[in-house]
């Protein structure tokens, strides 16, 4: 019997036919679900742009479709990887792709001939703005790359201190006091006392919020004390499993456990012998894992697991947490006698909020450190910007500051940027920018008039942040000069003696 016609309601039943229907329908499926496609020939060059795809030319820098359209994808599109997935021949079904546009969920699929050889590829992308559609996602790939930049640093840290082998890396201090920049009274107060804990052997409570800078104070503090030529062995208590964490600060003896472990393994507190033991996140300590630390301290000895021997060890300890450990002790989470023992020069790191003055020093400083660690040419912060980030509240301190100058070199072209590109990228990064710490400045200076402005001298501008800092805190707390003080991290006579230097700041209350 001969087959049916094909008709619209009709499933064409032989492979090509089937092939060519799913096709046809996964490429509308695509093009409907995605914000925009385009094509790349062998040679990867773009020879199609879907509409969808037109909106976002101009945030790459092209006016027309004219202009995008024949040229090598990689010279149009910063970043993509369109033409591996031409080399290899694989697709990449979800990644994600940053640069002077924004984020942006992407799919590369190769185009393969019937003889299966690469023809061309396809890009795709699926969420614009990924940090507002996929937030859990977009905070966890945040949070990866925090931990990735923080682990290249320690690395470019140690090449450029001429260091070998990862264990040394453990074991060396990587920060001195010069790595903590900062001449705000606030930063000041923390250095002077993190400098006279490091002549002392009592354990020092370095107690602040994330980012802050409390593990480049514990590599300082260690650096310039007397155990400087011993180890620094650190060890991140939230991320240690609980139930290893015993056998992480104390070691298990030869023969307790079968298989991985026969041989038995050193615990940090003998690792650290000698130097400093570095507790972060104490405040995560199991409450069982509290006593036996306690025991440790007190007596100056421990007993590796499955061994009856207690062995002596010389290790002076530094432990910090974000964590109100004081709140804790009255929940009954940790315990009243450690808290009192590591409690003896408690250290409070102050958040970036604190010390707006810092900023511009910071920038300068994790500029050049990025320049160093990646080569990338970092631009240059016109003012405004500078008094943008200084408004901020930066949860994340000064981690979250780096991660948001970094985003700033790698999506702009731009030798300057101004507060209105950075509020973008500060949105674009997930943070909803806070009002600039003084009003917007009134358009005016051309290029030569801001340069001219930032080649002032340097004591001068930063008297100026001071004033618009002082201005904007007083503004917010409607006068109350305590108020100001204390968001401004600053004394109440200091704030008096700027105030009567100032007269024009004064804010009636
Ligand atoms: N004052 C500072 N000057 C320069 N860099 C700083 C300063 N404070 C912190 N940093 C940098 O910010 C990042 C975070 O600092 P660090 O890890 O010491 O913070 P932390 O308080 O220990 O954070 P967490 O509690 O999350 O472990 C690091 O890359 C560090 O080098």
């Amino acid at each position: 019997m001969p087959a049916p016609p094909p008709s619209a309601a009709t499933l064409p039943l032989d492979a090509q036919g089937i092939h060519a229907l799913a096709a046809r329908s996964m490429f509308e499926l695509f093009s409907s679900v995605s914000q925009g496609m385009f094509l790349i020939d062998r040679a990867g060059r773009v020879v199609w742009v879907n509409e969808g795809y037109q909106r976002f030319l101009p945030a790459l820098g092209f006016a027309s479709l004219d202009e995008f359209l024949g040229r090598m994808v990689e010279d149009v599109i910063p970043g993509t990887r369109m033409r591996r997935v031409l080399e290899s021949g694989k697709p990449e079904l979800i990644d994600l792709l940053t640069n002077k546009a924004g984020t942006f969920v992407v799919s590369r699929i190769p185009l393969r001939s019937e003889g299966g050889e690469v023809m061309g590829a396809i890009g795709m992308v699926f969420f614009d703005h990924p940090e507002t559609t996929l937030r859990p996602l977009i905070s966890k790939f945040a949070q990866l790359q925090r931990e990735l930049d923080d682990a290249r640093q320690a690395l470019a840290a140690q090449r450029l201190a001429g260091r070998g082998g990862t264990g040394e890396r453990q074991r060396r201090a990587r920060y001195t006091f010069a790595s903590f920049i900062g001449s705000s009274p606030a930063a000041a107060e923390v250095k002077r006392q993190a400098r006279r804990a490091a002549q002392s052997a009592s354990p020092v409570l370095l107690l602040g919020e994330t980012g802050t800078g409390k593990e480049l104070l514990a590599h300082a503090i260690h650096a310039a004390s007397a155990r400087a030529d011993g180890p620094f062995v650190s060890v991140n208590i939230a991320a240690v499993p609980e139930t290893l964490l015993e056998a992480e600060f104390f070691g298990v003896a030869p023969g307790a456990y079968t298989g991985a472990d026969r041989r038995g393994r050193e615990g940090r507190f003998r690792l650290a012998d000698g130097g400093t033991l570095f507790l972060d996140e104490i405040g995560d300590m199991p409450l069982h894992v509290q006593a036996k630390l306690l025991r440790a301290l007190q007596e100056g000895e421990i007993e590796p697991l499955g061994s009856n021997r207690l062995l002596p060890f010389d290790v002076r300890v530094v432990a910090a947490t974000s964590r109100d450990l004081h709140a804790m002790v009255q929940a009954g989470q940790f315990r009243e006698d450690l808290f009192y023992r590591l409690h003896v020069l408690p250290i409070r790191v102050p958040p970036l909020r604190e010390r707006p003055g810092d900023i511009p020093a910071l920038v300068e400083a994790l500029y050049e450190d990025l320049l160093l660690r990646s080569g990338v040419e970092p631009p240059e912060l016109l003012p405004d910007a500078l008094a943008l980030l200084a408004g901020q509240s930066w949860r994340g301190n000064i981690r979250e500051l780096r991660n948001v100058l970094e985003q700033v070199a790698m999506r702009s072209d731009s030798p300057r940027i101004g507060a209105a590109q950075l509020a973008q990228v500060l949105r674009e990064t997930g943070v909803e920018p806070a009002a600039p710490l003084a009003p917007a400045p009134r358009p005016g200076p051309g290029r030569q008039d801001e340069e001219a402005l930032l080649l002032r001298p340097l004591a001068e501008q930063v008297a100026e942040l001071e004033h618009r800092a002082i201005g904007a805190a007083l503004r917010r707390h409607g006068g109350n000069r305590l108020a100001t003080a204390r968001a401004l991290g600053i004394s109440r006579a200091k704030l008096y003696a700027r105030l009567a230097e100032n007269p024009d700041l004064q804010v009636d209350n």
